[in-house]
């Protein structure tokens, strides 16, 4: 048995093209939405994912506003860029690349929350908690994504995270048991006993630990879903968390690269068309 691929560069074609007509809709309301990205240092990673979410915009036609800064950016420095970003009327949103090695708390914190395409922002984390509307995390609504678009039953599934992590994990698991997924959560990490004993009862396996080939095929329930989130670089070479041998098992897998990844962006781009158009209203 081999499993059905969770395509998420497929995936984020198909939505780019449902947002373009949105944006086509505001630009003809004379309402071009603009992207923001705080870059800090000289990552070859994050100058990669910057410049394709910059591409992405392009493809789009949504505006890009770029801020490079260097490795010896202060604290200040930066946040003085974030409050520019801030008070553009041009930015319908932004985002700070991590890491930047500096205070990570203090920076997510000053961005103005309704420019938090991110959703990492502590209120709509908190609205998140609460169950009120706000942007969303990328990743872990792009997970969620994947999954819907390809028939994977989230409602009454069992699932499994690997991660209590700020952006994928901890967030995911507040998405998951919402009402309108329904799912049951068991949120693994560090400190749990016997991982294999929680991976083996899942539906859904969703591996964002960062540890490579962390999650092997004798672990995974024949037939349930698994997504790789984990990004380690070995060798030079994008690594996720789930073992080649996952794929005889399992009835999905999202491939890393071309899985969750390309979702990440796809959503940022929804975040930003879902600011616009609620902040210029038709
Ligand atoms: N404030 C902030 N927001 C983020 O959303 C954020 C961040 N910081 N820091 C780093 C992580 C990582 N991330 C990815 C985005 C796209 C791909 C992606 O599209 N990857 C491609 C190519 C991977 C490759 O070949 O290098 C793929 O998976 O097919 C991956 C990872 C966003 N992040």
């Amino acid at each position: 048995m081999t499993a059905q691929t969770l395509d998420g560069a497929a995936t984020l074609r198909t939505i780019k093209a449902e947002l373009a007509e949105r944006v086509a809709a505001l630009t003809a309301r004379g309402v071009t939405p603009g992207l923001g990205t705080v870059l800090v240092g000289d990552d070859p990673g994050s100058h990669w994912y910057v410049g394709a979410k910059h591409k992405d915009c392009a493809e789009l036609g949504i505006a890009s506003i770029r801020r490079d800064l260097p490795a010896t950016a202060t604290q200040a420095e930066v946040e003085a860029v974030i409050d520019e970003l801030n008070a553009d009327p041009d930015c319908t949103g932004f985002i700070v690349q991590q890491p930047t090695g500096l205070d990570e708390f203090a920076l997510l914190s000053r961005v103005d929350p309704d420019k938090d395409v991110d959703g990492l922002h502590p209120t709509n984390l908190g609205k998140l908690v609460l169950g009120e509307a706000g942007p969303l995390p990328c990743t872990p609504v792009g997970s969620i994504e994947l999954l819907r678009r390809h028939g994977v039953q989230i409602a009454g599934a069992e699932v499994v995270v690997v991660g209590r992590g700020l952006t994928v994990g901890r967030p995911l698991g507040l998405l998951l048991t919402r009402r309108s997924e329904n799912a049951t959560v068991t949120l693994c990490h560090t400190g749990t006993i016997d991982l294999a004993a929680h991976v083996r009862h899942a539906d859904i396996v969703v591996a964002a630990a960062g540890v490579p080939g962390i999650i092997t095929g004798d672990m995974v329930k024949p037939g349930a879903a698994v997504l790789d989130v984990g990004v380690s670089r070995v060798d030079g070479k994008v690594t996720g968390d789930v073992a080649p041998d996952v794929w005889d098992v399992a009835g999905w897998v999202s491939p890393n690269p071309k899985g969750v990844g390309p979702m990440t962006r796809a959503m940022l781009l929804s975040n930003i068309v879902e600011i616009a158009e609620q902040t210029h209203p038709a």
